[in-house]
């Protein structure tokens, strides 16, 4: 088994624009570049990646994020396709291989379910040139089963692969002050509760809400993890090097 995993969480903000939720090509070329570097460097890298709704909307002609499940689930079976292809061109370019994995809570509830998905990442990560991609399967998951947005999904897979490192990138660099300054490393999540505030991007979830509740469930489950900015993947070697970036939430 691998022990050095790396979860990489990329949010819809990163990924697509937020007029149209149109995929952001230069943005994905950023991503995937810092992404086969580490990856030729030998780290084990599993990717979780939002965006499929955001990426479907236009197809469906809608103006923002779908208020109701059956387009929500539309959009997002539109998307996912759209996300993918984008995925296996550029990292083609690398010369690595995508691996799409679409899972439920039910998948993660069950020990015997969750056992063979990580059979399966395992397998993959194996020869070194096969990146997995996880997203939640948007478009089957019954509402109440799902597991709500994919930074709760990301912490739920680090803590099942018992990952070396969670990075949540997003459009912001880290968790801010209500000055605008970034935190650099958060030993007590309580300490920093205030700073959240409600807002998040349009076609995201949670905000920073649901990040700082992933997060706890990570550090807890002994996986240090990192918010920092998409925007500048590059920072992304310096980050799984234990260099400063981003807000880094260490294990106790
Ligand atoms: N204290 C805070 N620091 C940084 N971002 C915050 C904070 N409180 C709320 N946010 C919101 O969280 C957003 C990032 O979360 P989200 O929109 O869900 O992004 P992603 O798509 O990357 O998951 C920021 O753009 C901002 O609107
Ligand atoms: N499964 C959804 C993920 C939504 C989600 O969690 O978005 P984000 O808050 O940007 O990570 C999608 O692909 O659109």
């Amino acid at each position: 088994m691998l022990d050095n995993i790396v979860v990489i969480k990329i949010g819809t903000g990163v990924l697509t624009r937020e007029q149209d939720g149109t995929l952001d090509e230069a943005s994905l070329v950023r991503l995937v570049t810092s992404v086969s570097e580490l990856v030729a460097d030998g780290v084990p890298v599993v990717m979780v990646s939002s965006g499929a709704v955001g990426a479907g909307v236009s197809a469906l002609q809608l103006d923002g994020y779908p208020d109701d499940t059956a387009s929500r689930q539309a959009c997002a079976a539109v998307g996912q396709t759209r996300l993918m292809h984008a995925y296996e061109t550029l990292f083609q370019k690398f010369q690595i291989n995508v691996a799409q994995i679409l899972l439920t809570s039910e998948d993660l509830d069950s020990d015997q379910r969750s056992g063979l998905v990580m059979n399966t990442l395992h397998r993959l990560l194996k020869g070194g040139n096969i990146v997995p991609i996880i997203n939640e399967n948007d478009s089957v998951a019954v509402e109440e089963l799902r597991v709500g947005d994919n930074d709760m999904m990301s912490a739920r897979v680090a803590k099942r692969l018992q990952a070396r490192l969670l990075v949540m990138l997003s459009t912001v660099d880290g968790l801010q002050r209500a000055d605008g300054s970034t935190v650099d490393m958060v030993t007590d999540l309580n300490e920093v509760a205030s700073h959240v505030r409600a807002d998040h991007g349009k076609f995201s979830i949670g905000g920073m809400a649901s990040k700082l509740l992933a997060v706890g469930t990570a550090v807890e489950a002994g996986v240090e993890t990192v918010i920092a900015s998409g925007r500048k993947p590059s920072a992304l070697a310096k980050i799984v090097a234990g260099g400063q970036a981003g807000t880094r939430f260490p294990v106790k």
